[in-house]
C-alpha cells in the first residue's frame, strides 16, 4: 500500500505531502523492520522507540511515524499519538479484518482462557473455522503461534486477523486484557459480543486503584458500538453476580445480556452439584430447563461455561448444541489440570494467580478433600505487590499445608517476594521452599491417599522466569518425576 493511501486514514490528523514509498508492513520494533516497512516509534516503558529508528531505516524501513521530527534520510511523519495512529493504520493496512468475521471478545479477571476455549469447542463443533487469540497462543484454523502477550499490539493483532480472513475463520474469540485495553491495543477492533466474566483484585501495578482497574475493562463494553445495525447486531454479556455489570451495562449500547448463579439473569444456573468426577447444574433460560453435566470443576467452572453459552445464544447457536459441545470438554490445559503417575492422592495443576481464583480453587477442592490440602504456590516478580500478603491468607486459609514458593521472580528477588507473602500470615502454619522443584517435590513427599495437593499459579506455563533468564520448568513435569521419585 502506498504511503499516501495509508495515511488518509488518519484524516484531518495528517497532512503529509512528501515522498510516497510503498509500505510493505508496520512495525513497532526495530528488529522486526524489512525492507519497505512503516516504523512506528512508540514511548515505551521501558525504552523509546525513537532511538530506534535509526536503526530501523538501516534495516530497511522507507518511512517513519513519529511523535517528534527525527532527522532521518527516509520520510518521517509527525502525530500526536503515535499508539493511537498505530492501531488506525493496522487496521487499515490489513483491510479492516475486523468487519468480515465475527469477533468475540472477552474480559475479566478470571476466566477468560478458559470461557475461550469453551467457545472455540461451541464454534468448532458448528462446522465453523474459528481462531483464538489469548495467553496460551494465537491458533488461527489448526495452526498455533506463539504469543508474547495475552492480548498483542494493535499491528500483531490485525495481522493475526488478517491471517485469519485469508484462513476463512468464520469466528474469531480473543482475550482481552485491562492491559490492552488501557493502552489501545484493540483500537480498531470490530467487536461482536463482548464478554465480561469478573472483576477482582489484579494488576494493581499497572492501574493502581481497583477504579481505574474496572474503567479500563468497561472501555470494552463502551467501544462496542453506539449503532443498531440490523445485520451486525452487538450483544454485551455481563456477569450479573459481579458488581461491576451495573457499570458497564451503563457503558454501552449495546444489547445487554446477562448471567448469574444468584442474582437474576437471562442465563442461570441452579442447582448446583459439585463432585470429585465433575459439576452438574441446570441451566435456565427463557423458562427452558436442563441439566448440564460438566467435566470441569467448580462453582467458577460453572459461570465460565455460563458466559459462553450465553455469547453463544447471542450468535445464534442452539441451546442444546453449545450445551452438548460443553459437556465434552474435558478440561483447559493448566486449568485445574490432573497429574497422574499411579499416585494414591490427587495433584492438581492450576492457573491460580490471584487471591480471588486461589481461594475458588481452594474451595472447590474442599468439596472432595477427604484429608490434607497441601497448596504450593507462588506470586510473580514485577506484578502486583498487594496481591501477595492476602494470596498467602488464602492459601492459609483454605489448605492444610501451605507451601510458599517462587513463581517467575523476573527482576526481584525472590526471598523477598516470599517475605511479602509471610507478612500476610503471621503466626500462621506454612513451608517456604523457595525453589519451586523441591516445593513441589516436598508436597508429593507428604502426601497420602485421601490428601489433595494444588500447584498455583503457572498452569500451561513451561518456563520460569529468573532474572534475565527463562527456564524451562513444568509444574505437570515436576509432579509427575517428584511422584515416580517417591
Ligand atoms: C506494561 C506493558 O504492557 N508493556 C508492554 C509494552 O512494553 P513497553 O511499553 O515496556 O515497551 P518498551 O519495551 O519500552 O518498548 C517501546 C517500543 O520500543 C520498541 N523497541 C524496543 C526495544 C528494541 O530493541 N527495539 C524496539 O523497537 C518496542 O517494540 C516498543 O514499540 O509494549 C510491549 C510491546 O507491545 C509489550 O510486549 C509489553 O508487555 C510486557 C511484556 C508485559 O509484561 N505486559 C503485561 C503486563 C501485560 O500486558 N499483560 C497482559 C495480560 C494480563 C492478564 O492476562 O491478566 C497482556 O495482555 O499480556
Ligand atoms: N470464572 C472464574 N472465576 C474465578 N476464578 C476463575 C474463573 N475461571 C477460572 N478461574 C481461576 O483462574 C485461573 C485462570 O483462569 P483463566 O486462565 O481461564 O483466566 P484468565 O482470565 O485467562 O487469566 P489471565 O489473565 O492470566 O490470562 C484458573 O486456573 C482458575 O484457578
Ligand atoms: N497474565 C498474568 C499471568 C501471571 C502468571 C503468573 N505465573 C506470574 O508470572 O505472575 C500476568 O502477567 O500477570
Ligand atoms: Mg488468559
Amino acid at each position: 500500500m502506498k504511503l499516501h493511501t495509508l495515511l488518509s486514514y488518519l484524516h484531518a490528523l495528517v497532512k503529509y505531502e512528501g515522498d510516497n514509498p510503498d509500505i510493505t508492513s508496520i512495525e513497532n520494533d526495530n528488529r522486526k523492520v524489512k525492507d519497505g516497512s512503516l516504523f512506528v516509534c512508540i514511548q515505551g516503558y521501558t525504552v523509546d522507540g525513537h532511538e530506534f529508528a535509526k536503526s530501523a531505516v538501516d534495516n530497511g524501513a522507507s518511512a517513519i511515524l513519529a511523535e517528534r521530527p527525527l532527522d532521518l534520510p527516509v520520510p518521517v511523519i509527525v502525530v500526536r499519538d503515535t499508539k493511537r495512529a498505530m492501531a488506525v493504520l493496522a487496521d487499515a493496512f490489513y483491510g479492516h479484518p475486523t468487519q468480515k468475521l465475527r469477533l468475540i471478545g472477552i474480559t475479566g479477571t478470571n476466566g477468560k482462557t478458559t470461557t475461550s476455549h469453551l467457545l472455540e469447542k461451541i464454534f468448532g463443533d458448528q462446522q465453523q473455522t474459528t481462531g483464538l487469540i489469548g495467553t496460551m497462543y494465537t491458533k488461527i484454523a489448526d495452526q498455533t503461534y506463539e504469543t508474547k502477550n495475552t492480548t498483542p499490539d494493535s499491528v500483531t493483532l490485525q495481522q493475526a486477523f488478517h491471517q485469519m480472513i485469508e484462513a476463512n475463520v468464520d469466528t474469531a474469540i480473543m482475550e482481552v486484557s485491562s492491559h490492552a485495553l488501557e493502552l489501545g491495543r484493540v483500537h480498531g477492533c470490530d467487536y461482536d459480543i463482548a464478554v465480561f466474566t469478573n472483576l477482582t483484585q489484579d494488576h494493581l501495578d499497572f492501574h493502581k486503584t481497583m477504579e481505574h482497574y474496572k474503567q479500563a475493562k468497561s472501555l470494552l463494553f463502551s467501544q462496542l458500538g453506539n449503532t443498531y445495525i440490523e445485520n451486525r447486531p452487538k450483544y454485551a454479556v455481563l456477569n450479573a453476580d459481579d458488581e461491576a455489570a451495573g457499570d458497564f451495562i451503563k457503558a454501552t449500547a449495546a444489547t445487554v445480556v446477562t448471567y448469574g448463579i444468584d442474582k437474576p439473569a437471562d442465563v442461570v444456573a441452579k442447582d448446583i452439584h459439585i463432585s470429585a468426577k465433575g459439576t452438574a447444574f441446570t441451566l435456565v433460560f427463557a423458562n427452558e430447563e436442563r441439566r448440564v453435566q460438566l467435566q470441569l470443576m467448580g462453582k467458577f467452572s460453572v459461570y465460565n461455561v455460563l458466559a459462553a453459552i450465553s455469547a453463544a445464544l447471542c450468535a445464534g447457536v442452539d441451546l442444546d448444541a453449545s450445551i452438548q459441545s460443553i459437556e465434552e470438554v474435558k478440561g483447559v490445559s493448566g486449568r485445574f489440570e490432573l497429574v497422574s503417575a499411579g499416585q494414591a492422592f490427587p495433584v492438581i495443576v492450576d492457573y491460580a494467580h490471584t487471591p480471588d481464583s486461589l481461594e475458588n480453587v481452594l474451595k472447590t477442592v474442599q468439596e472432595f478433600a477427604e484429608k490434607k490440602i497441601f497448596v504450593v504456590v507462588g506470586c510473580g516478580g514485577d506484578r502486583d505487590k498487594t496481591k501477595r500478603p492476602l494470596m498467602a491468607k488464602i492459601a492459609c486459609q483454605f489448605a492444610t499445608l501451605p507451601i510458599f514458593t517462587s513463581d517467575n521472580p523476573r527482576s526481584e528477588n525472590p526471598s523477598q517476594i516470599l517475605r511479602d507473602m509471610e507478612a500476610g500470615v503471621a503466626g500462621q502454619l506454612y513451608k517456604v521452599i523457595e525453589d519451586r522443584r523441591e516445593a513441589i517435590a516436598y508436597a508429593v513427599s507428604q502426601a497420602e491417599a485421601g490428601d489433595v495437593i494444588v500447584i498455583a499459579g503457572k498452569g500451561h506455563e513451561t518456563y520460569q522466569l529468573i532474572g534475565d533468564q527463562v527456564l524451562h520448568f513444568d509444574d505437570r513435569e515436576e509432579a509427575k518425576k517428584a511422584i515416580l521419585n517417591k
